[in-house]
């Protein structure tokens, strides 16, 4: 491995120098246990404790298939996934491994009493398998999560219709918590120039997820002028949605649970800022009845800050606490689109307010390749930013994930993984000072 760190580091290595270096038989990674799947039986959602479930073991490395990359990893993310997956919910990841594994011959190598989790990863290709040209040993990539086999049609006009379709490093083993991953080469990207290996690490999965929910024509198709209401605003998904709103000419009203994420998200440039917090919305009189009245209270205030207009897209994913409210305050004709449920799947809204307005839920996930790709060519360009905030060491990915999972974090948690340090990797300085305070808007808040 340190070879390998070596060649990364050294500018005059040749992608010959690479591809001649020596596999390691094996690496650390970040790994939950299939014989811990019952630890948390029985406890809270809010009390089961990813440190106590996020394992730092040495694994063997996998075979290299057709088609696949293996990449050196120099940093990663956390990703709210990685939480669902540390606390088994809403059900055991190894259940999909078990899946997948039963689908051939090559995939039976998922099928493990581990799961290596992690759905990004900034980093180095060491080895290419059979059929990969677009992508050599010594390539500086990052890797978006979508996993696809693309065997049958229906994943040929939009890759996340495949009937074969998973999140890397969730719904697949091998992922990009570690210092070494295992992709499909369609997975990868160019990294960033601009970026430190971290902050490259940083967006991939929200930013490519929240391109899709708002921007892309497979999701909300968002125009200049809408007005966007979104949740979490400075969280992982929220900080790329508020940066597409501004850059795209939207209006961004953004919901935060606290003065300080209010301050980011005006250093953002959003000026229309709702604290759920302080201003105490209820959506729920008791865990079975919603409150009509709280709903209007919440767009009142939005109609405060618009002068007087409603909303045209909701930016949901807080799920079963506020879908009713996002459903009432959208516009006739708006779109509420959602690509998740972190408060509870079970969603309830009252649906007078969807058919009498001709209002329109849209699901979102992820997002295809091309998607992918067109966020992270804004990234590239520096018209959009990672907001990466803390920076943690592979031991400590346990915390990383409790922090995210008990929302004391803001915008994205960082992991090094094989960079020995922050800061490495940045090959263009000169776009970097043209946008250093975008990039370190959120750093050690
Ligand atoms: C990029 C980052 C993303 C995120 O962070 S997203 C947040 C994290 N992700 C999650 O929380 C999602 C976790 N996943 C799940 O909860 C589950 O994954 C799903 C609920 C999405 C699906 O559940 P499942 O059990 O995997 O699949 P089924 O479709 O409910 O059950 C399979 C059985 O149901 C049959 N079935 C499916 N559709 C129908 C139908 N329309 N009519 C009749 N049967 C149907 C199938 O055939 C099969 O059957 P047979 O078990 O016998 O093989
Ligand atoms: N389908 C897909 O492709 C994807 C789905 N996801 C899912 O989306 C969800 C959010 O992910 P991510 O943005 O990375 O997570 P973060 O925790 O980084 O951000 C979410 C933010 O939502 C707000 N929030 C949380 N709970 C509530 C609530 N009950 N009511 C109102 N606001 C709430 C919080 O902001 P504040 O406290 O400031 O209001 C929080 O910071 C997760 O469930 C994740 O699994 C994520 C990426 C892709």
């Amino acid at each position: 491995m340190k070879d390998i760190l070596d060649a990364i580091q050294s500018p005059d290595s040749t992608s010959a120098d690479f591809a001649a270096l020596p596999l390691p038989e094996s690496y650390r990674a970040i790994t939950v246990h299939k014989d811990e799947t019952e630890m948390f039986a029985g406890m809270a959602t809010r009390e089961k404790d990813p440190r106590k479930s996020i394992h730092l073991d040495e694994v063997p490395l996998p075979e290299l298939g057709p088609g696949e990359a293996l990449v050196a990893v120099m940093a990663s993310s956390v990703n709210y996934n990685s939480v669902w997956t540390s606390i088994f919910e809403p059900l055991s990841t190894f259940g999909f491994l078990e899946r997948y594994g039963r689908t051939s011959e090559l995939a039976k190598r998922h099928d493990l009493p581990y799961h290596i989790i992690g759905s990004d990863l900034a980093g180095v290709v060491l080895r290419t398998g059979p059929g990969v040209n677009a992508w050599k040993p010594g390539d500086e990539v990052v890797a978006h999560c979508l996993s696809v086999e693309l065997e049958s049609s229906d994943g040929h006009n939009d890759t996340m219709l495949d009937p074969e379709q998973r999140i890397w490093g969730f719904e697949t083993n091998f992922g990009g918590l570690a210092e070494v991953a295992l992709v499909k080469s369609n997975q990868l990207m160019p990294k960033p120039d601009h970026l430190s290996w971290e902050e490259a690490a940083a967006p991939g999965l929200v930013n490519s997820t929240a391109y899709r929910q708002l921007v892309s024509r497979n999701g909300a198709a968002m125009k200049q002028g809408d007005n966007v209401l979104i949740w979490g605003a400075s969280g992982g998904l929220g900080s790329y949605a508020t940066q597409f709103a501004l850059a795209g000419g939207a209006n961004p009203i953004c919901v935060v649970s606290s003065e300080q994420k209010a301050d980011i998200c005006r250093a953002m440039g959003a000026d229309a800022i709702i604290d759920r917090n302080a201003e105490g919305y209820k959506f729920w009189k008791d865990e079975n009845t919603q409150d009509p009245k709280e709903w209007k209270r919440f767009g009142k205030r939005i109609r405060e800050l618009t002068g007087g207009e409603d909303i045209d897209i909701v930016f949901e994913h807080p799920g079963r606490e506020t879908f009713g409210a996002s459903v009432f305050v959208t516009r006739k004709g708006g779109t509420i689109t959602t690509c998740a449920s972190t408060s509870g799947y079970m969603h309830e809204y009252d649906n007078r307010y969807l058919w009498m307005s001709l209002k329109r839920i849209i699901g979102s996930h992820f997002a295809n390749y091309r998607e992918a790709w067109e966020a992270n060519r804004l990234i590239a360009k520096g018209k959009i930013h990672p907001t990466l905030s803390k920076v943690y060491s592979l031991e400590e990915t346990g915390q990383a994930a409790y922090d995210v999972h008990r929302n004391l974090h803001q915008g994205k948690v960082g992991v090094l993984a094989l960079a020995p340090e922050e800061g490495l990797g940045v090959r263009d300085h000169d776009k970097r000072a043209q946008h250093i305070d975008a990039i370190n808007r959120f750093r050690n808040i």
